[in-house]
């Protein structure tokens, strides 16, 4: 039976169909859905043997030095921050953004990028009191340009004692007397000032890298051990790099850093334009002569490295060529090399796609000191943003991490028109890309060549993932234009792994007995991986009361937890993480020994990818995998929890299309969690869909950045009627906002589609007015936001369409996880114990099948298992007799009736309410399909008995 806790599975990625996101701890409550809820028209190398686990060191890093200069910024930033910490974070961007970033906890880890000296730009200032009228009037200059013909008196029927000419001409000639100020959305209006970038350029220490630019929340922490894991400090580029640069070198390790005097800075320095001087001549005579030679120089001088890894020169050589390129390497392959020498070669920008905000950090933490990179992220203000593009123009920034979702920005798309060039794209975990993968992510469908090519100037693209099947590379290639030839794939396990599998009665009991004993027993870095947050917690406290040293990672616990976690597992101070599927991602620790499957993956793409954290030395390590029956019956129940009625979609489409829309460009918004409930569709599917409805075989509409679209406003220093005679915004709201408990309560976009501008610039003008304390304002009510382009001539066939596609991914799912069923039990029953397999060791039948399944060759495995669980119960149709007897108010669909029999919980059928009834769950045995074939049978036998008695 599943409940709370059994469906709070964690994803890698916040994917739609295939992994189940990261979810909040509470469930949904089962009220009915709220009014709001409606579309709103608003207006390989050999393995060495592993020596002996050393007792564990402890890390001992000491505070970082600061000059007296950098406390001030500090300080600055302090205050800055706390005067512009809105309530409100007007672009999230996407759900796995908003879900690793720190939850508006000013002194939560920074995932942000920022430069403490530059504060002073980047943050508006609070303005004198009667500030608001400067801001009205530059707001109204907006307004009075986006729709010449607007008139707050005759829209809003109110009398004005200044009109809007005035107003402007007012303004202008205060303007004239003051610094101008520019709203930072007027970039198609008026040129901002270019400002000069005035960061007092303080070179990058080599042991900086890229991180010193990370933090926003506060410069010291830049340096804190959070963002040093302890296998960096010892890993070869920058023990490498602590010999070119630094002579001077003790056996202290970062500790040595922090001690270095001036006179240790200066030689630093020194040393670092030395290096760039020979990295910039080696990148000259790799332009003039591609040769392998000289790219090892560059290799050498760069990361550190004598060697390239198989397919990496490769790789390199097809993108400094211009040749879009597909490379896949295993997990911990060096994938990530190839495109950060490739971007020091190239002369533009490299951008790289990612889905995680936690990769992108690690990944550009982990960037060589001699290539400048910076990320993009919704956690970032719009002017932090804004002075990243900037430094990106200027050519400060040569690699730029960004979401695929940063794509719907059209601001960070202008930034690319005209004079910035752009070299390379990187796609990474491009596998996201296509539905039959196993974490197809509906963002990355935006990320195709033809959009690259016409947004980004783009030529290149070099899409990179350490698993896919060969229908999965298929896809990505389509869609990025990759020509079969330029496919670069090497093995996809690693052969320093050993794998093994047993079947267990007790996993909890079979677990410690593995943890104590021969080759487990020896290890002093393991990771368990299992299928519920739940259940991390459970056993690592199990294992903690048993000696072994463990902690927990799943994406419920908050951002700081889980990276002290990770901190302590990096610094071997922890043997055991006890992980969801969450923990892992952009991890390099190379010493890992041990990976556990306490649960089974949910496919082979995930069994890999999770093994693939060991042994990435290249020593060998071991990978056990426990399976149990009610384990797999249990996910392969939960496969189905994403799936959607055709009735559901049609009624969506309704909704999206429903005939007082117009088309005119007026900013729509669909509230997630209310629509959600109300068509017990999971926020995941409904933006699948309507992703699809923009980059499907024809674009339908064009999606906006995510919002919260609920504004909750209330009025400080001036009277509301005072203000909105100073400020069109205000009399805008007053006249269409609602006055609920205190609060001006009014919609987002409607008051931007009245004002005809952006919904974020309402948002920016809102921030002004509450920096004048005129006001604060609460934010609620996630929203897809979208502009409507074209109405379905047959809105019937489109649903029918949307649906058939989504039951094939949904399939594709199920199918995923029965192969990797099949595989272990081909292992655990049917092995004929050659080549190596032994007992539980089965390296050599699931490396076969491994490979089989990737290159698309038919199986070596019959389908004599009974995977698909009971077929058949005597009891089902009964049971469900029963239910609709005792649920007879319940508006039912066969679907919602097959997931209660299965214990699955829906936005609408939360299990919350539903784990109560004594259906839920019982037949989580039988194959979901045949539940809701019964059940559609009994629900049109109830309807008919019901009307025959009326
Ligand atoms: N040519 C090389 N020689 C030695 N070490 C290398 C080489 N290339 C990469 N590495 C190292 O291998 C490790 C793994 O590299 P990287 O993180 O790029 O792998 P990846 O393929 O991106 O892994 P993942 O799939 O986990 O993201 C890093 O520590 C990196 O420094």
């Amino acid at each position: 039976m599943a409940s709370d806790s059994d469906s709070d599975s964690d994803s890698d990625s916040g994917s739609y169909v295939s992994a189940t996101p990261p979810r909040p701890s509470h469930h949904p409550s089962p009220t009915p859905p709220p009014l709001n809820s409606s579309v709103r028209v608003s207006s390989r190398p050999k393995p060495k043997p592993r020596p002996k686990p050393e007792s564990t060191k402890k890390s001992t890093r000491n505070a970082p030095h600061h000059s007296e200069q950098t406390k001030r910024s500090k300080e600055k930033l302090r205050s800055s921050k706390a005067q512009n910490s809105t309530v409100s974070n007007p672009k999230p961007e996407s759900e796995s953004e908003a879900q690793s970033k720190p939850k508006s906890d000013p002194g939560s880890e920074g995932l942000f990028l920022s430069d403490p000296d530059n504060i002073s730009i980047r943050i508006c200032k609070p303005e004198s009191s009667n500030s608001s009228s400067n801001f009205s009037s530059s707001f109204a200059r907006l307004v009075k340009l986006r729709r010449p013909s607007f008139d707050p008196d005759l829209e809003f029927k109110a009398d004005t004692t200044v009109p809007i000419e005035a107003q402007i001409s007012a303004q202008n000639q205060v303007n004239s007397k003051q610094t101008k100020r520019f709203h930072p959305n007027l970039i198609q209006v008026e040129a901002p000032i270019s400002k000069p970038f005035d960061q007092s350029k303080r070179p990058k220490l080599h042991d900086q890298g890229n991180f010193v630019r990370l933090n926003i929340n506060g410069y010291g922490r830049s340096r804190k051990p959070c963002f040093r894991n302890g296998s960096r400090k010892y890993s070869a580029s920058r023990g490498f790099r602590r010999r070119k640069w630094n002579s001077k070198k003790s056996n202290n390790g970062d500790q040595e850093d922090d001690l270095l005097g001036l006179d240790g800075i200066v030689d630093k320095q020194q040393g670092k334009s030395r290096l760039v001087k020979e990295v910039e001549e080696a990148v000259g005579a790799v332009r003039e002569d591609l040769s392998e030679e000289n790219l090892r120089n560059l290799l050498k001088l760069s990361h550190g490295f004598d060697l390239f890894r198989e397919g990496q020169l490769q790789a390199i050589k097809n993108v400094i060529m211009g040749e879009s390129t597909m490379l896949v390497l295993p997990t911990g392959g060096g994938k990530s090399l190839c495109y950060q020498l490739s971007a020091l070669i190239l002369p533009g920008v490299t951008l790289v796609v990612s889905p995680l905000l936690a990769l992108m950090v690690d990944q550009l933490k982990k960037l060589p000191a001699v290539l400048p990179g910076a990320l993009l992220s919704s956690n970032q203000t719009n002017e932090e943003s804004l002075e990243i593009l900037e430094r990106l123009r200027s050519g400060e920034i040569k690699v730029l991490f960004v979401s695929p979702e940063r794509f719907l920005n059209s601001e960070f798309l202008s930034a690319f028109d005209d004079d910035l060039t752009t070299s390379l794209v990187v796609i990474d975990e491009a596998h996201c890309i296509s539905e039959w993968s196993h974490n197809f992510r509906p963002s990355y469908l935006r990320l195709r060549a033809s959009l690259l090519r016409n947004k980004l100037n783009v030529k290149c693209i070099l899409a990179m993932t350490a698993t896919a099947t060969s229908e999965t590379l298929e896809n990505i290639m389509k869609s990025l234009e990759i020509s079969p030839n330029n496919l670069i794939q090497t093995s996809l396990i690693r052969e320093n792994l050993q794998l093994s599998v047993s079947s267990s009665e007790n996993r909890l009991k079979d677990l410690l007995v593995l943890l104590k004993t021969y080759p487990f027993g020896d290890m002093k870095s393991i990771i368990v991986y299992c299928k519920f947050q739940a259940e991390t917690d459970m056993i690592s406290k199990l294992l903690c009361d048993n000696y072994v040293k463990a902690k927990s990672y799943h994406s419920g616990l908050p951002a700081k937890e889980r990276s002290h976690v990770q901190e302590l597992f990096c610094a071997n101070r922890i043997r055991v993480v006890v992980a969801t599927v969450a923990f892992g991602m952009g991890l390099d620790k190379s010493d890992v020994q041990g990976v556990i499957h306490y649960s089974l993956p949910e496919s082979l793409e995930e069994y890999i990818q999770e093994t693939g954290r060991a042994g990435r030395d290249g020593r060998l390590s071991h990978c056990h995998l426990f399976v149990d029956t009610t384990t797999y019956y249990k996910i392969r129940s939960l496969s189905y929890s994403d799936g959607v009625d055709e009735y559901a979609i049609s009624k969506l489409l309704g909704q999206i299309f429903s005939s007082d829309i117009n088309l005119t460009g007026e900013i729509h918004s669909l509230v997630k969690e209310a629509t959600a409930r109300k068509l017990d569709i999971k926020e995941e599917a409904l933006f699948t869909v309507l992703t699809m409805l923009e980059i499907g075989d024809e674009q339908y509409l064009q999606l906006l950045p995510q919002l919260n679209v609920t504004c909750l406003l209330s009025f400080h220093k001036t009277s509301p009627d005072l203000l909105a005679d100073k400020d069109i915004l205000i009399r805008s709201i007053l006249n269409l906002s609602e006055k609920k408990g205190g609060f001006y309560v009014f919609d987002i976009p409607t008051v931007a589609n009245t004002l005809h501008i952006q919904a974020n610039e309402v948002l920016d003008q809102l921030k002004n007015l509450k920096i004048s304390d005129e006001i604060t304002y609460e934010l609620k009510d996630q929203a897809y936001c979208f502009k409507l382009l074209k109405r379905p001539d047959d809105l019937f066939a489109l649903s029918a369409r949307l649906t058939k596609w989504l039951s094939q991914v949904e399939v594709c799912k199920v199918q995923k996880l029965d192969t990797m069923y099949k595989i272990v039990n081909f292992a655990l029953r049917e092995c004929k114990q050659e080549c190596g397999c032994s007992a539980s060791l089965h390296t050599y039948c699931i490396q076969k099948h491994i490979t089989e399944y990737f290159s698309n060759k038919q199986m070596t495995i019959g389908d004599d298992f009974n995977i698909a669980g009971k077929q058949h119960s005597p009891f089902l149709h009964a049971d469900l007799k029963s239910f609709l007897k005792s649920n007879a108010s319940v508006k039912l669909t066969p679907r919602a009736l097959a997931r209660i029999m299965h214990g699955i919980p829906s936005p609408t059928f939360p299990s919350s309410t539903w784990a109560r009834n004594y259906f839920w769950g019982r037949y989580v045995e039988t194959d979901f399909q045949v539940v809701m074939e019964a059940a559609r049978i009994e629900l049109m036998n109830f309807i008919k008995k019901g009307t025959e008695e009326n």
